[in-house]
């Protein structure tokens, strides 16, 4: 009904607000964007499900997500896919790897700042009931 489609919009403001933080922020700018699989040929031989900032935006856009889980699950796999494909402490990956563990601190640093719990809980119980 209304207020469902009321709150649903203020989900998507919600995590507009979160992606374009970090998407702004000059640390994650490898996240932004796919990895160009043409560089990076054996990338989707190891990356099963590719994630970054701009694809967040586009699924928000096109109403993927109904719960902030649902889009956390998502926006764990940018960081999550940093550390498996560049998994090397000694070598360049390093300066990745750190990144990669600041998107992670950073994405649910915000999330703690600005979610309320009933909030959440409204859109999880709205999941069931559909
Ligand atoms: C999320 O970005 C990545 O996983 C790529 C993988 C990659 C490897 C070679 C070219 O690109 C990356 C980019 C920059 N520094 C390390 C790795």
């Amino acid at each position: 009904e209304e207020q469902e489609e009321d709150m649903q919009r203020e989900l998507r403001c919600f995590l507009r607000h979160i992606t374009e933080r970090l998407y702004l922020d000059r640390r994650f700018k490898t996240f932004t964007k796919p990895v160009d699989t043409v560089q990076v040929p054996d990338y989707l031989q190891v990356i099963k499900q590719p994630m970054d900032l701009s694809s967040l935006l586009t699924n928000i856009d096109k109403h993927k997500y109904i719960t902030v889980n649902e889009f956390v699950r998502d926006a764990d796999l940018i960081w999550n896919n940093a550390l498996t494909y560049n998994p090397d402490s000694a070598t360049l990956d390093r300066k990745i790897r750190h990144r990669a563990h600041a998107l992670k601190d950073a994405l649910h640093a915000i999330i703690r700042e600005h979610l309320d719990p009933e909030f959440e809980k409204a859109c999880e119980a709205m999941k069931e009931r559909r």
